[in-house]
């Protein structure tokens, strides 16, 4: 909280915590909750998890550290308890929202009506904190609109809503110390000695120390202060020992996981700065900034939306219920922070940063697991607790057998007990000698040590993972990693380098001089083609003052637009020329992207790009060499494909661009219904094929070597064109001939997709290559390996393969071109994005 007060401006501030603090107090004591906060405003302060402990300790007298022991299941309780926490902000996140509305209705009251800057406006802005988080919050759209828009509101913020702010030190400094910076304050971790005292509350520690002091009274008793203390200082001992090791590898972990969490908190991500687009952390994000939002991205901060395109928002995360929700620029444009993109792209305008934001309470509250136990841990710990009970049973029976022969006489030793003959104090030394008995097999019996090392081998290995770029996010993983049978991976990234070039085209029937491409070109295929890849892409070309030209966005755009460059194309000068109608933006499942634009002369331009031999199917006829529309004959569909077939052979990917013109009175006029659009994919002119180099890595082929001898078949199962698919997989030894590369060795994912579950199930085993996938395939491959008893790992880095990372015993998510849905899905993630990564995991 601190850092948030000390960064707005202090009078305000006060104001709103008090009157904040006074309804968190409320709702405290309603939910009658054991929550000690100095500062009741501080929901960072929830010390819920040791209170929860505590107050299971009153409950049950036989379950001490029901966190610890007892349990042979994983722990439900817990993600409860998270999702109670998560419940209990949002409500403290209304009420905060209810008390600051009450007192601006307060001070609205005696200047007669509501005007819209009731809060003072600092830093140089024309609008304060409060109001502007509010609007944000209350998704506020009349006051938005009172602002003039986001046009208003990027005025107002001194920011431009597409060439961002102007991103010098001073004024991001200033945008800090006015609306704060997009980071939380930490929870503190628990110290060393919160350790210290959960790891002694165990059953079979206590029973152990209970042993202890028995023999210790008894070998006093019987040796004498001097000899009898050696047996039970020795047990005392031994439990020392286990606790503070307990402790210490406990509070190691958790400060490892503190690390971790820091890694994985810290996203980089791309924004928009003086007109650039650079990278930055999601900490450096301050309020006005623009931020360009693609499919499987994280909203990184409150905002509100400039432009979108079929921009779909998953807001589960926030609101806990599993809904899309579209956003529009007119109807709904505001964006939560920590919601996920689940479908086509956008800018944002960022208006709430940090603790101001919902995002930013729950953040700041929620303490990461630090406690996760794995099921193997789970199991030992039952054994061992187990064991322990059988042990004091056994000891117990024991006990009371011998004790009652002794009493009654049948026993043979010459001491033995005769009623009425033996004094008090032989009867005593003679009970004690059973007891000791008894108290050492308790003490055999308990195995203490057993979880422990678990725990610190796991530790070690985590720690050794990290080493090897690989991120821990599920400390089982740890375990399941060692037994995996199979890995199914992806080739763009994880085998591939994902640094992609145009190495060949085809255009106007012919194939294109690599060393000049737009020499060979028509005047017509050029300007359509530079059209086409300027505006229907994702990506952005930044020339700056020397010329010098920045590509941004994903692997293929980039190699794309590169192309457009060497073609002559002048990005902003293009996209400027045209406004877009309708954008149906590129998606894995589709495998194609187009959009519609409406050129000065109201002649309306529809673009495509995609999978090379879809886009051909879709396409009727073709730009020739002189820029004449011919027939796609028979053919010349042959010739494309023959193009498509050779290009592919050599491991390059294959993008076909195709255009087409469209009537504009066609066109729906109203917005809702262009919102509803489908951009016509038919009767295509094909303009160009590319073919994109993306060399392997260096060193997959050892590594799959290694898999291969270590007994794990990998896999590769790639949204790629079936013969690049194959060429790569020979290239690095997932195929080791041409000969092996048949059906259904290798296969297509609709061929795969249309078998029954059961043929799926039969031909699982045998595949080693699955091109031009689907999501959804991957996912069905992942099922069906499954169902044949393997242990899956799955690679995967787009939002797309979340399902089938979650569906796998062990997911790996890509560290670098990994989304953040792909990232949240997974078990690992592999920080460098390198095959031999995963095989160093595993
Ligand atoms: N931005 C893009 N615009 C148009 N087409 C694209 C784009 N990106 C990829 N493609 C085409 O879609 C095909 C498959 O893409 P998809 O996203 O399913 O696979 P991938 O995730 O890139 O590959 P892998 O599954 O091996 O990681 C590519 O072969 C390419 O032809
Ligand atoms: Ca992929």
């Amino acid at each position: 909280m601190n850092n948030s007060s000390s960064n707005s401006s202090p009078y305000h501030r006060q104001q709103y915590d008090e009157e904040a603090a006074a309804s968190s107090r409320r709702v405290k004591d309603e939910e009658d909750d054991d929550e000690t906060s100095d500062d009741p405003f501080d929901i960072t302060n929830t010390k819920n998890a040791p209170i929860e402990r505590l107050r299971r300790w009153r409950q049950a007298a036989l379950v001490l550290n029901a966190s610890r022991r007892f349990r042979y299941t994983l722990d439900l309780k817990k993600q409860n308890d998270r999702e109670d926490i998560r419940r209990r902000i949002r409500a403290h996140a209304q009420v905060i929202r209810a008390a600051i509305l009450f007192r601006e209705a307060g001070d609205r009251a005696p200047h007669v009506s509501g005007s819209p800057k009731s809060t003072t406006p600092t830093g140089g802005f024309e609008i304060g904190l409060e109001e502007l988080a509010s609007v944000t919050r209350d998704h506020d759209l009349p006051a938005l609109e009172r602002h003039g828009g986001v046009t208003g509101l990027a005025g107002m913020l001194k920011t431009n809503p597409e060439k961002g702010i102007n991103g010098d030190d001073a004024d991001i400094l200033n945008r800090k110390n006015t609306f704060g910076s997009n980071t939380y304050p930490k929870k503190k971790g628990r110290s060393f000695l919160n350790f210290l005292w959960e790891a002694w509350q165990d059953l079979t520690l206590i029973i152990l120390m209970v042993a202890a002091a028995a023999s210790l009274a008894l070998g006093i008793k019987t040796e004498g202060i001097k000899e009898g203390w050696y047996d039970g200082g020795s047990i005392a001992f031994a439990v020392l020992l286990v606790i503070v090791v307990t402790a210490i590898s406990d509070y190691r972990q958790s400060l490892q996981f503190q690390n971790l969490n820091d890694e994985k908190r810290n996203i980089h991500l791309e924004i928009v700065r003086g007109g650039k687009r650079v990278e930055v952390s999601i900490f450096d994000i301050v309020v006005g900034d623009v931020i360009p939002l693609k499919i499987g991205d994280q909203v990184p901060a409150d905002g509100v939306l400039v432009v979108g395109h079929s921009l779909a928002i998953d807001e589960s995360s926030m609101t806990g219920e599993a809904k899309i929700v579209h956003k529009d620029h007119r109807k709904d444009p505001f964006l939560m922070s920590g919601c996920k993109v689940a479908d086509g792209y956008g800018t944002m305008l960022v208006t709430g940063v940090g603790i101001n934001t919902e995002w930013g309470l729950l953040m700041a509250s929620i303490s990461e697991d630090t406690g996760e136990e794995t099921p193997l841990q789970v199991r030992l710990n039952g054994v061992a607790t187990f064991i322990g009970i059988v042990g004091l049973a056994v000891a117990l029976v024991v006990l009371v057998v011998l004790l009652a022969r002794y009493f009654t006489g049948h026993t043979r030793e010459p001491n033995r007990f005769i009623k009425g003959k033996t004094n008090v104090s032989d009867a005593v030394d003679g009970a004690i000698k059973i007891v000791t008995v008894a108290v050492t097999i308790v003490v055999v019996a308990v195995p203490e040590g057993l979880p422990l090392a678990v725990t610190l081998t796991l530790a070690y290995s985590m720690r050794k993972m990290m080493a090897d770029k690989a991120l821990v996010r599920r400390l089982s993983a740890c375990e399941t990693m060692g037994s995996a049978t199979t890995i199914c991976s992806d080739k763009t990234g994880t085998l591939t380098l994902n640094q992609m070039t145009v190495v060949e085209a085809y255009s106007g029937g012919k194939k294109l001089d690599s060393s000049d491409y737009s020499r060979s070109l028509s005047p017509t295929a050029q300007s359509l083609l530079v059209e086409g890849i300027a505006q229907n892409s994702t990506g952005s070309v930044f020339t700056s003052e020397g010329g010098e030209v920045e590509i941004s966005g994903s692997p293929t755009e980039k190699a794309i637009l590169s192309w457009g460059v060497k073609l002559g194309m002048k990005f902003e000068v293009v996209r400027s020329e045209a406004s877009i109608l309708h954008v149906f933006p590129f998606n894995s499942e589709k495998k194609r992207g187009g959009l519609a634009v409406k050129l000065p002369n109201n002649e309306v331009h529809i673009h495509w790009k995609g999978a090379a031999e879809i886009v051909l199917a879709s396409c009727s006829s073709f730009l020739d060499a002189d820029g004449a529309v011919k027939p796609l004959d028979e053919d010349k569909v042959a010739y494309h494909k023959k193009a498509i077939g050779d290009m592919a052979e050599g491991s390059l990917r294959c993008v076909a661009l195709a255009y087409r013109l469209f009537d504009i009175n066609k066109v729906p006029k109203d917005e809702d219904q262009l919102e509803q659009w489908v951009i016509p994919e038919e009767d295509l002119v094909l303009l160009a094929i590319v073919g994109i180099k993306d060399p392997c890595r260096p060193g997959v082929k050892n590594a799959v070597q290694l898999c291969t001898n270590a007994g794990v078949k990998v896999r590769m199962v790639t949204g790629d064109n079936l013969q690049t698919a194959k060429a790569i997989a020979l290239e690095c030894g997932i195929l080791d001939s041409d000969a092996a590369a048949t059906e259904p060795n290798l296969i297509e994912g609709k061929v795969f997709r249309a078998l029954s579950d059961s043929a799926r199930e039969e031909i699982a085993d045998k595949i080693s290559v699955m091109g031009r996938s689907s999501p959804n395939d991957k996912l069905l491959l992942v099922k069906a390996l499954k169902r044949r008893g393997h242990v899956v790992a799955v690679t995967g880095d787009g939002t797309n393969d979340a399902p089938a990372l979650h569906e796998a015993d062990i997911g790996l998510a890509m560290g670098i071109a990994g989304t953040e849905v792909a990232k949240e899905s997974s078990d690992i993630i592999i920080l460098d994005d390198n095959f031999s990564s995963v095989v160093k995991v595993s």
